[in-house]
């Protein structure tokens, strides 16, 4: 579903890439964590994927197309099958729930009945029923981040990316969100989530990708947020 061979992403001559050399493949239906230092190069695997930054070296395949040959008439396509949930949710402030989640799908030409199908569905995955006539400013970060989730998927995207989506939320709330990342993947999208967080990290289980100064320096498919003896050393200093 998503490969990348011998990446190397580089945003300016100067500084050091954001990413080096790294290969890594995800499978379809796979969930994984990306996890690394803040600079490590996360958000800039995401943004390769969507094709919003070019890698210098490499070569990046998603549902089997090679980015670097993929025409610009191309790259909406491209899109409609990724959906991304940030840590600062970006929902429209004037309008409403439902009016968030069905923006994606008028923007996308879909049909009037379709939309009105999708939506409530979609809200009601994501757990949001009863809250569609409500404005984002009276949500909880956690109902907002449901919002921004709902619209991410609503398109039935076959991957979904979420970057940091945990970040501005606290833990019990955190976990919510992850099991709802993990419901949607049960559905059968392929999800990678970049994330700081340990303790979601290391309850999850779940395949783990480290990166580190953007050298993928780890990827097991089932692995907390440090590896045994970084958590042990971990656990000690807290202690
Ligand atoms: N648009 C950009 N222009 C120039 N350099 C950038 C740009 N975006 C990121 N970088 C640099 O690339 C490196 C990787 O950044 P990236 O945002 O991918 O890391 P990250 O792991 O997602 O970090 P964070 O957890 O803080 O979001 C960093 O050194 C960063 O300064």
């Amino acid at each position: 579903m998503i490969r990348l061979d011998n990446v190397t992403m580089r945003y300016d001559k100067q500084s050091a890439p954001a990413l080096k050399d790294v290969t890594l493949e995800v499978d379809r239906g796979e969930f994984g964590f990306v996890v690394g230092a803040s600079g490590s190069g996360k958000s800039t695997l995401m943004r390769l994927i969507t094709h919003e930054q070019v890698a210098t070296a490499g070569t990046v395949l998603v549902a089997g197309r090679d980015l670097r040959e993929l025409p610009e008439r191309k790259v909406p396509a491209l899109r409609r099958g990724i959906g991304v949930v940030f840590q600062d949710f970006r929902l429209l402030d004037n309008k409403t729930v439902a009016q968030n989640v069905a923006f994606v799908l008028q923007v996308l030409g879909r049909r009037r009945h379709h939309i009105k199908q999708m939506v409530p569905e979609t809200l009601d995955l994501v757990g949001l029923d009863g809250k569609a006539d409500r404005m984002p400013h009276e949500l909880s970060g956690g109902e907002q981040q449901r919002v921004a989730i709902a619209r991410a998927v609503v398109k039935k995207p076959a991957i979904l990316l979420a970057d940091e989506p945990t970040g501005n939320l606290d833990p019990d709330t955190s976990l919510e969100i992850v099991r709802l990342l993990d419901r949607i993947h049960k559905t059968g999208t392929t999800v990678l989530v970049a994330t700081h967080d340990h303790g979601i990290v290391d309850q999850f289980r779940k395949r783990v990708i480290e990166l580190e100064r953007g050298r993928l320096v780890r990827d097991e498919a089932v692995g907390g947020y440090g590896t045994d003896r970084r958590t042990a050393e971990a656990t000690e200093g807290e202690d």
